[in-house]
């Protein structure tokens, strides 16, 4: 854009941004917000500057509107964490669809009927989320980038009084994170059912008497519950780790410093994992994450090091163990969570 309309633009959109914070102000300071106002603000989260490049893609949006948009695949139904997190990857100017499972996401994506999926694969409370190792260990896909989100959940109910919730829905992992606000509230002895998601959890909750749904203000907005309580994971710095999953591969890139992710099962035999590790060393690859996953009593190390697959060490290793079963190699976002 040449220098004179850049300057324009701009100011237009300063205008719009000023006018939307002003917006909120008076809905702020007047007490004035309704549920609407409350869910639609959180959801751009102005106070916060990675939700203001959501308002900037927004802007954009007309700028932009015939450039070529990607299909992109979450968990869902709408108001999920992947959802959250298949935004803050791509921005709004795509075309983004909810799948109901997480072997689901992948089944799209092996058949080729969208560009890419979200898909959680751990927490910094709970580790490895498990219905994404078993869906890796099943498909053959490429892992093509990663995205942090920080994970705030709420309690949501239409009961009155939370004595009368007999039945919780979340999905498994939420559960997890939430279990010192449970005892606190003595609701970790009621009835726990685990669901694909935490939208699905809301939307049950809305439709079944003397329940509550653990699951994102957005999706209790949506499904009509009242948020009872809000941050109840027990960990404030909550964090959930995604991947960017793709049936095509990308190029490696000389200017990006690369991460990879990949799945191994080793012999049930004294020192193999030692003897494994070893060959990282002896080829100065730095090994920063190394997890056990264990599915139909096989144990498989989840690891991830600093480097490309591509790269002529890790070639070397690859020819050895074809065992190894990459994942990915993508550009490292984050140290670690
Ligand atoms: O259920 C959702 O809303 C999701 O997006 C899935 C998921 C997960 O499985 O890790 C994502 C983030 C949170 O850790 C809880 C649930």
């Amino acid at each position: 854009m040449n220098k004179k309309y850049n300057t324009i633009i701009q100011n237009i959109d300063n205008q719009i941004l000023n006018l939307i914070y002003k917006r909120y102000s008076i809905l702020e300071e007047n007490e004035l917000f309704n549920k609407f106002d409350e869910a639609y603000y959180k959801k751009l989260n102005l106070d916060n500057k990675e939700k203001s490049i959501k308002l900037f893609n927004l802007i954009n949006l007309f700028e932009n509107k015939n450039k070529k948009q990607n299909k992109i695949l979450y968990l869902g139904p709408s108001g999920s964490y992947t959802q959250d997190a298949a935004i803050k990857k791509f921005g709004l100017l795509n075309s983004f669809f909810s799948v109901n499972s997480i072997s689901n996401l992948f089944e799209e994506i092996e058949q080729e009927n969208a560009d890419y999926a979200i898909i959680p694969i751990e927490n910094s409370l709970n580790g490895l989320v498990n219905d994404t190792l078993n869906a890796f260990l099943k498909y053959n896909l490429n892992v093509i980038g990663e995205v942090i989100l920080d994970i705030h959940h709420t309690f949501a109910s239409n009961c009155e009084d939370i004595n009368k919730v007999k039945t919780i829905y979340s999905k498994d992992i939420a559960f997890d994170q939430c279990s010192i606000f449970l005892e606190k509230y003595n609701l970790h002895n009621i009835e726990h059912i685990y669901v694909e998601s935490t939208t699905k959890a809301a939307n049950l909750a809305s439709i079944n008497p003397n329940s509550a749904a653990i699951c994102s203000d957005i999706a209790a907005f949506n499904n009509h519950l009242n948020i009872m309580f809000s941050s109840i994971e027990d960990n404030p710095s909550n964090k959930t780790r995604f991947f960017v999953l793709s049936k095509k591969d990308l190029e490696k890139k000389n200017d990006i410093e690369y991460k990879t992710s990949f799945l191994v099962e080793l012999p049930n035999i004294s020192g193999s994992l030692i003897d494994f590790l070893q060959i990282f060393k002896k080829e100065n690859i730095n090994l920063y994450k190394i997890k056990s996953h264990i599915t139909k009593g096989i144990s498989n190390f989840f690891i991830e090091f600093n480097g490309h697959k591509n790269d002529k060490n890790v070639k070397k290793i690859l020819k050895k163990y074809k065992n190894i079963k990459i994942l990915g190699s993508y550009k490292k976002e984050v140290e670690d969570i």
